[in-house]
């Protein structure tokens, strides 16, 4: 099972956080976020732990700015972008790795989606093609870092064939439950203030001891 780790930002507390090969390591570029990445963290990342920037309704130059200053690996959509924004976002990098001969790793779109009883899961279909995971988020007052967890019984109502990552409050006691979930397109989960001591520092002890857990 997948681990995304999101709402980083201290260079030590990413540092520690490496040491347990998460998946995916999430920096939050959205300035209203209280994870919001001010300074990034100069860190050299082993290649099996991507680096994933999350974005809400930003303008196409700054993600693409961003991804390439930070050499990010995947860009997190969390607002109402959509499925033509996913398409000029890979056109656009794709453009730009192609002028920078040195530069050529492709870039990689998570789409989340706020989830609530009604979420009407067809929605997904328009952005299966441009979209490597999906990401079911709860729908909350914030675009994400809600700390809520919406019914996952309702993820059985995904019929679609891009793997999602399960989020939304989730802590470190929920991993017999998660290992409950029996789903073809479940490929992990993504979690953030389940597991912090403060906006943006995680508690790396727990994370350890939840990721032993799932296996
Ligand atoms: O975490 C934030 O502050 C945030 C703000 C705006 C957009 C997205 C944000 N987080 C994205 C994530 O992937 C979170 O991990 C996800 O929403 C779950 O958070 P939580 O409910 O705190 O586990």
């Amino acid at each position: 099972m997948k681990i995304k780790v999101c709402g980083m930002r201290d260079v030590e507390n990413v540092s520690s956080l490496l040491a347990l090969k998460p998946d995916f390591v999430g920096f939050i570029f959205y300035h209203k976020s209280k994870r919001f990445v001010t300074e990034f963290p100069q860190i050299k990342f082993p290649s099996e732990t991507k680096k994933v920037g999350v974005f809400v309704n930003e303008t196409i130059e700054k993600v693409i700015a961003t991804v390439e200053k930070y050499k990010l690996d995947f860009v997190q959509l969390h607002g109402n972008e959509t499925p033509n924004y996913c398409n000029e976002i890979l056109n656009s990098h794709l453009e730009r790795s192609r002028k920078i001969v040195s530069e050529s790793h492709k870039l990689k779109i998570i789409k989340a989606f706020s989830v609530d009883e009604n979420f009407d899961f067809s929605i997904t279909k328009k952005f299966q093609k441009f979209c490597e995971y999906f990401l079911f988020d709860t729908k909350g007052t914030n675009y994400g870092g809600n700390g809520i967890k919406f019914n996952w019984e309702i993820l059985q109502n995904y019929k679609g064939k891009v793997p999602f990552l399960l989020s939304g409050g989730i802590s470190k006691d929920d991993a017999e439950d998660i290992k409950k979930i029996i789903h073809p397109a479940f490929k992990g989960v993504d979690i953030n203030s389940g597991f912090e001591i403060e906006p943006a520092l995680k508690n790396i002890k727990n994370i350890k001891e939840f990721k032993h857990n799932l296996i």
